[in-house]
């Protein structure tokens, strides 16, 4: 029994010397496995006469016992700091201020769109829209545009091929709604319009509100009071308007709308060039070549149409100097509009 204690006095060293699970059993199998220690002293056992092996037998089983209790002691005392080492790892500290959830918002031409097309809508206007690739038909054609209308021209407009472009204003639309539906209508169209000229206070692209009235015995007079009754609802201001005579191919007469400035109130500044007015969009009764266009008799029906840039309105809505900030997603320029 001095060689058993011999061999616990070993295999307790083992054990302890185990540095992981891996090891530590490494350990067993060295003392209990097939060919273990303790397992080829039990197959000694055969060559003793049966009093000598009862006894030998007890004394293997009892150090079996006790390495074996040491091997558990081990592999708890393993998994514990497995466990220690884990729980400090993966602690969280709970008393971390939060991130906080910060807030999106709109965007100010959404929120301009929204605005202009409550106002229309809250006299009776309709929204519609329509394709950005047009033909240049319903671009230019059908709006009494003619061939060689500078307009058409690619120092404008953007081609897709001969007779494809980016639609360069909302009027498709219009002349589709006129196309589908029989008069009267009132139909306001928004939406992201192309052009090729781009400079400090030219986008490719922006944003356009164009808006039409046909009925029969619509007169200009309804043209100015819808207009009037937009822009002071849409500035929340008694402004003074101006209409200037202006020409448009789809339009005839046709204006030009000022309003006075809003810096200023008509005093003159940088903004208004010292005029005291400011240019905000355009309108006019609609011609007879668009009605033909679309089959609709200008004997017994008239309209009026107007378009203005949702850009430019917001710039002078709330004050916005550059036009580049509505496309460059600063998040501390569009914070402000939250
Ligand atoms: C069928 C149809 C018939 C007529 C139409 O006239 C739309 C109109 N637009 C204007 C106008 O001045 N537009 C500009 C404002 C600033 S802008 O965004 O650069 C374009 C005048 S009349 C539209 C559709």
């Amino acid at each position: 029994s001095d060689n058993l204690d011999e061999i616990l006095a070993q295999a307790t060293s083992s054990i302890s010397d185990a540095q992981d699970l891996n090891q530590l059993d490494q350990v067993r199998v060295h003392y209990l496995g097939k060919k273990g220690i303790f397992t080829l002293q039990m197959k000694e056992l055969g060559s003793l006469d049966p009093e000598r092996r009862r006894a030998v037998g007890q004394v293997i089983n009892q150090a079996k016992d006790r390495f074996q209790e040491q091997l558990q002691a081990r592999k708890d005392a393993l998994d514990n700091i497995e466990l220690e080492h884990r729980l400090a790892s993966e602690r969280i500290d709970v008393t971390l201020p939060g991130r906080g959830q910060s807030e999106g918002g709109l965007h100010p031409v959404t929120t301009t769109l929204r605005r202009i097309a409550k106002i229309f809508a809250s006299v009776g206007f309709s929204v519609v829209e329509g394709p950005e690739i047009e033909d240049d038909y319903h671009n230019f054609g059908a709006l009494n545009i003619p061939e060689h209308h500078p307009a058409r021209a690619m120092h404008d407009t953007f081609y897709f091929d001969a007779h494809t472009v980016l639609r360069t204003h909302t009027s498709p639309v219009q002349i589709r709604v006129m196309e589908s539906e029989k008069p009267p209508l009132k139909v306001i169209a928004p939406g992201r319009v192309y052009r090729c000229d781009s400079d400090i206070t030219h986008t490719p692209m922006f944003h356009q509100v164009e808006g039409f009235l046909v009925d029969t015995d619509v007169s200009f007079a309804d043209l100015k009071g819808v207009v009037y009754q937009f822009l002071r609802a849409f500035f929340e201001k008694d402004i003074q308007v101006r209409f200037r005579p202006s020409y448009f191919p789809f339009t005839e007469p046709s204006a030009e709308v000022d309003i006075e400035c809003v810096m200023c109130n008509g005093e003159g500044c940088r903004v208004c060039s010292q005029t005291g007015w400011l240019e905000v969009m355009g309108c006019g009764m609609i011609h007879p070549e668009v009605f033909k266009a679309v089959n609709i008799d200008s004997e017994s029906h008239s309209g009026f149409a107007f378009g203005m840039g949702v850009e430019r309105l917001a710039m002078l809505r709330y004050g916005i100097n550059d036009l580049r900030l509505f496309f460059e997603n600063d998040l501390k320029f569009l914070r402000q509009f939250h």
